[in-house]
């Protein structure tokens, strides 16, 4: 079971206090949000902030973009540190080529999921992917509430890797707390970002550690 803390939630002015705060509180991975503007409306951060986060932790940093055409941007993401990618299959319409140029550049991809979007849209490329996110809330912000709806998709997706005995993470992302998250798990996902749980928590150990203690029930 690991965890992820979304940098969306955190405070920007001094956010290399806040990702060692989580890196010593107990975090696996760091999750870095990349949106354009066109495939969710908002806009975050690119790869100079990416290259930035990689001098301040020795956390792999997992980077979920959010954007249109993510094939043109792989490479700066990777050159600046990402240790997994992460690509919309609904915003790229040649996937296969994406995920293999990721994998080609050093990186673990992955394939992500919005929530409307069925599991057997990824069936072709379960065997290209070292994780797979599927979204608890429609992407673009921190904050908003988690969607129960995913949870079958969660099941579905964990039975369609079991099948194919592939040895990937399911990951899970959006309005995820310590109940949504045991939720999550049972379900079948091994992998839980969290921005507002974490982040508006003013001791962030203690609440990587509530999600953790509600992952091991
Ligand atoms: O990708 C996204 C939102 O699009 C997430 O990674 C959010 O940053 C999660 O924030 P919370 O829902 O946990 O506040
Ligand atoms: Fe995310």
């Amino acid at each position: 079971m690991k965890i992820a803390p979304s940098i969306l939630a955190a405070d920007f002015s001094k956010l290399a206090d806040e990702i060692k705060e989580v890196e010593l509180g107990g975090a696996d991975y760091i999750h870095i949000d990349i949106m354009d503007g066109h495939f969710v409306p908002n806009i975050t951060m690119g790869p100079m902030i990416v290259e930035a986060v990689k001098k301040v932790t020795s956390l792999p940093l997992d980077v979920h973009l959010m954007i249109k055409n993510p094939e043109q941007y792989v490479k700066a993401f990777a050159d600046a540190g990402a240790d997994f990618i992460t690509v919309h299959i609904e915003a790229d319409p040649h996937i296969h080529r994406t995920l293999q140029e990721i994998r080609r550049l050093g990186a673990k991809p992955g394939i992500v999921l919005n929530p409307g979007t069925p599991a057997s849209m990824i069936t072709s490329v379960l065997e290209e992917v070292d994780m797979i996110l599927l979204m608890t809330v429609n992407p673009g912000f921190g904050g908003q509430s988690f969607i129960d709806a995913v949870l079958p998709k969660i099941r579905e997706v964990k039975e369609m890797v079991e099948l194919k005995q592939l040895n990937v993470d399911i990951e899970v992302d959006g309005g995820i707390n310590s109940e949504t998250a045991n939720k999550c798990k049972d379900a079948g996902a091994n992998v839980f970002v969290a921005g507002s749980a974490i982040f508006n928590n003013q001791d962030r150990q203690a609440a990587i550690e509530e999600i953790r203690s509600q992952l091991s029930k």
